[in-house]
């Protein structure tokens, strides 16, 4: 009925771009952040202005990744190295912490303005899954975690949530890496091995994979491309929409 192994007892889910339309948000919101830096420093160091690729520079650098590790990814991408600086950063700092901090407003804003969607297929599925006796967490890079959860409606869906505010206090490394995956399995006392993990970015799979969870389900909300790339980061299967699950039977 879920389309998931015999014995999965937890489901963990990503946010951005698996439970809410917010992959695009961020997405819109990284690249206003780098386009306004990079012009910024080609006027100065008189280089050529490249801005910001959402297709190209998005998903590898910085979808699915802490705040300050995608900051840090794309800008290495780029041969740029800025000092890390400190997490109460002003947003006019150059640094890692600093141009977070620029981007975060600018996607608070959007959120302000524009309101969170969320995907019912995927709301669909995890009321399934609670009904059908799942236990469900929500694990997620973003620091804005409670919020989104907050103006979607959907908080009370989950019996736990790791986000990038509690990855930072318990120093928990980001995804690609399987800690915070990891922790959401624990603090709902299932093994990895029994829990499955849903995931649209590269850095998630790659996560699921690396935690040897039961089974990690690829969101696809791209395109073809995305999906093979999804398959061979680690996903066991690739949908479009978590409904298509259901409909397997
Ligand atoms: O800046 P935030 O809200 O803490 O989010 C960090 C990251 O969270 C992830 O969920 C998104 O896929 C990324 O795009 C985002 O950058």
């Amino acid at each position: 009925m879920l389309g998931l192994p015999d014995g999965t007892a937890a489901c963990l889910f990503d946010l951005d771009g698996v439970l809410t339309r917010t992959a695009s948000v961020h997405a819109a919101a990284w690249k206003d952040m780098f386009d306004g830096y990079l012009r910024e420093r080609a006027a100065r160091t008189g280089d050529p202005f490249v801005p910001f690729d959402i297709a190209k520079d998005y998903g590898p650098y910085v979808d699915g990744k802490k705040r300050e590790d995608g900051t840090r990814s794309f800008l290495r991408s780029r041969g740029i190295e800025l000092p890390e600086g400190e997490p109460d950063d002003p947003p006019d700092a150059e640094t890692i912490r600093g141009l977070g901090d620029r981007k975060n407003a600018l996607v608070l804003r959007l959120i302000e303005e524009k309101g969170v969607e969320r995907f019912d297929g995927s709301i669909g599925y995890v009321r399934a899954a609670r009904a059908a006796g799942l236990r469900t967490a929500v694990v997620s890079s973003s620091a804005n975690t409670a919020q989104v959860l907050d103006a979607a409606g959907i908080t009370g869906l989950f019996d736990a949530r790791v986000d990038g505010v509690v990855a930072a206090e318990r120093r928990l490394p980001g995804k690609p890496a399987p800690d915070m995956f990891l922790a959401g399995a624990a603090e709902l006392d299932v093994p990895a091995g029994r829990a499955a993990v849903f995931e649209d970015a590269l850095a998630g799979v790659e996560a699921g994979r690396a935690g040897g969870f039961g089974h990690v389900v690829g969101v696809n909300r791209v395109d073809g491309e995305h999906a093979r790339a999804l398959a061979e980061h680690g996903a066991d299967v690739v949908v479009g929409d978590l409904s298509e699950l259901m409909e397997d039977g």
